[in-house]
């Protein structure tokens, strides 16, 4: 028998690095619960538990192990105060897979996952008053624009958009959904000097602001009572270049 959290935890999926983990910490500092997934057990999902983190194993590369997920969360846990869909592979075409494993990754982790969470994870989201919980997709600027290296991966972040206003719709007023859709955020440890730069020449504002320009746009979402159903752009201005 699991011991079940009192205060509700907000889920974050994917959270054992980045931009996830930033989340999580962020998070914790407050004394607000949260369970995170991991798929790969980093040095920082310990870190997380000995904060009071829970930290649950999460393979979201088949339905089976996203529905087995959810099962977990409802463990240890009657109600969520917000579930945070930061899980998602950048997955370029290349000769190493087919198109068709290209595509079905990209559809799983960014809209199998989402999709069938929201539903099994629903009724611990209702329940909590006009606005008491939130689902956060996060997306990318790329949506709008379309991508020539990153196909499927546009494609299925363009679905998770979408799914953003069709759950919205079907979850207020007690659900807000709204979406987070970034540009260039933080750099990969391998990009070269010549990728950063070409990579930062495309925004207005020329930087990688990091984690916390993300952190404070959830904690906007999760203290507003009205904004839902919409997608909100960090992205340096990017369309304006
Ligand atoms: N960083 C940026 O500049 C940008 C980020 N974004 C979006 O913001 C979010 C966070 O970005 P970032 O921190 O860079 O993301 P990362 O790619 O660094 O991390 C994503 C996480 O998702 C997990 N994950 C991937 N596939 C699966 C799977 N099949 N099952 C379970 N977990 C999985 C990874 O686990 P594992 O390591 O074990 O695979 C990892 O912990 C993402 O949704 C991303 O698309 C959008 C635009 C720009
Ligand atoms: N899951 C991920 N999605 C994205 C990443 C990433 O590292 N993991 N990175 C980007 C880039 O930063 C891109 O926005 C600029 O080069 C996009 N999505």
């Amino acid at each position: 028998m699991e011991i079940k959290t009192s205060a509700r935890p907000i889920l974050i999926t994917g959270a054992g690095k980045r931009i996830g983990l930033a989340l999580a910490r962020h998070f914790l500092a407050q004394q607000q619960p949260v369970i995170i997934s991991y798929r790969t057990r980093y040095p920082a999902v310990a870190e997380l538990e000995k904060a009071g983190a829970i930290c649950l194993f999460g393979d979201f590369s088949t339905n089976d192990g996203i529905k087995q997920f959810a099962a977990d969360v409802k463990q240890h846990c009657d109600g969520l105060r917000a579930i945070v869909h930061n899980a998602s592979a950048w997955l370029a075409e290349s000769p190493d897979f087919s198109p068709a494993e290209t595509l079905a990754a990209m559809l799983q982790i960014h809209v199998n996952a989402p999709y069938l969470l929201n539903q099994y994870l629903e009724p611990l989201l209702r329940g909590h008053g006009q606005a008491g919980s939130d689902i956060i997709h996060f997306t990318d600027y790329v949506v709008e624009r379309g991508s020539d290296k990153h196909i499927a991966y546009a494609a299925s972040k363009a679905a998770l958009d979408n799914m953003t206003r069709s759950f919205a719709r079907k979850l207020a007023p007690e659900v807000k959904v709204n979406a987070i859709a970034p540009a260039m955020i933080m750099f990969n440890e391998h990009d070269d000097a010549e990728y950063r730069k070409a990579a930062l020449n495309k925004s207005l504002m020329k930087i990688a602001p990091g984690e916390q320009e993300i952190i404070g746009l959830v904690e906007y979402l999760l203290n507003s009572e009205y904004v839902t159903g919409r997608t909100h752009a960090v992205d340096g201005g990017r369309p304006l270049r």
